[in-house]
């Protein structure tokens, strides 16, 4: 057996820990040989609750789990942290936009960027999930100056995969034989769903839809609105949903995207599709032996190049709120 990994999970005691870390526990994440660490953090106000969810580990007697630490201290629980997930931070309401959580939550990685780059070990690989998550990954990245911005990415696999459902329920196919699909952007209602470069079985979606009503005025707005959507019903945001794109995500960038396919992650932008440098924002990614590059060379319309502007001009706007956060 492998050395185990030491997984810090932050927001622990709330629902999308609930749905995730029973499954990391089973080897969802990393495979049916590899032991883990769970380094369980969540706030004073939540401590009780977190005891219960360990207590619950202990009663599954997952053989992988090689040790469970459950802390209120971020220096205990992101100490030679091989992972660090970051879901631990308000949820939005009903009615409340994803930046709306700003002001409440951009503190928590102005403090969890630090404390990373002082006890994490150096390739520690970070995703960030609390919202607004683009900007929250760019606030923990700029309070991590000695960690590369490569460790970083913020979680667009959610949209990603709604998006391959919308397509194979119109479809009417299997959603496993989709591939390429894209999500650019904020990880917001501005966001770009864009099955344009898609594909099923070698043949592009789009030329067995040829229905551009359906995309523009039901493909892209059900994904970008799904989020809502969700809270309307259920009254609380998704969350295993959540969970399963967290284990999605961690599972392409350890080991590698699918052959001929790649997947949607925020990572720091480097000037790809005319996208200035410096904000996280949903490319596609193809991901080899832990590390992901931006997949190159593909066309945009002019219309969809205004749309990636509408969604970077907010993840400006956002930055510009959380100056004061970075050092
Ligand atoms: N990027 C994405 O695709 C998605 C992001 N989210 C976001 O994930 C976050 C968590 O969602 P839920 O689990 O549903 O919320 P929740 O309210 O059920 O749980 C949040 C947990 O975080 C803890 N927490 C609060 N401040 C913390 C801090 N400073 N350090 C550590 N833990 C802290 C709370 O005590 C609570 O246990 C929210 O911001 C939500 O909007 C949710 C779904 C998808
Ligand atoms: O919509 C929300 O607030 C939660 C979330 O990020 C999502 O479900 O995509």
């Amino acid at each position: 057996m492998p050395s185990p990994i030491r997984i810090a999970i932050t927001g622990a005691a709330g629902q999308i820990g609930y749905s995730l870390l029973f499954r990391i526990a089973a080897g969802d994440m990393l495979g049916n040989d590899q032991p883990v660490i769970l380094q369980l953090h969540d706030i004073p106000e939540s401590e009780d609750k977190l005891q219960g969810v360990v207590m619950e580990l202990q009663d599954c007697a997952f053989p992988l789990l090689s040790g469970t630490i459950a802390s209120t201290d971020p220096m205990q629980s992101f100490n030679q942290a091989d992972i660090a997930i970051l879901v631990g931070a308000r949820p939005r309401a009903k009615g409340m936009e994803r930046k709306d959580l700003l002001t409440a939550n951009g503190e928590i990685f102005s403090a969890q960027g630090r404390v990373l780059n002082q006890v994490a070990k150096r390739e520690v690989k970070v995703l960030v999930v609390g919202n607004p998550a683009n900007t929250n990954t760019y606030i923990t990245m700029r309070n991590a100056p000695d960690l590369s911005p490569s460790n970083f990415s913020a979680m667009l696999r959610l949209d990603h995969n709604r998006a391959l459902s919308q397509a194979a329920m119109k479809l009417e196919q299997p959603v496993g034989n989709i591939k390429k699909m894209i999500v650019w952007g904020n990880h917001s209602s501005t966001q770009l769903p864009d099955l344009t470069h898609a594909e099923i079985n070698g043949q592009r979606i789009i030329d067995l839809i040829h229905d551009a009503p359906w995309i523009e005025n039901y493909f892209i707005p059900t994904v970008q609105d799904r989020g809502a959507a969700v809270i309307e019903a259920r009254g609380l945001s998704s969350a295993a949903s959540a969970a399963n794109a967290i284990i999605n995500h961690m599972r392409d960038w350890i080991f590698g995207t699918k052959e001929n396919d790649w997947t949607t992650m925020g990572v720091l932008s480097d000037g790809s599709y005319g996208v200035p440098e410096g904000v996280f924002f949903g490319f596609p990614v193809i991901c080899q032996d832990g590390l992901c590059r931006i997949v190159q060379g593909l066309e945009i319309t002019p219309s969809y190049q205004d749309k990636l502007n509408i969604t970077y001009q907010e993840l400006l706007e956002e930055q510009n709120a959380i100056r004061h956060l970075l050092p």
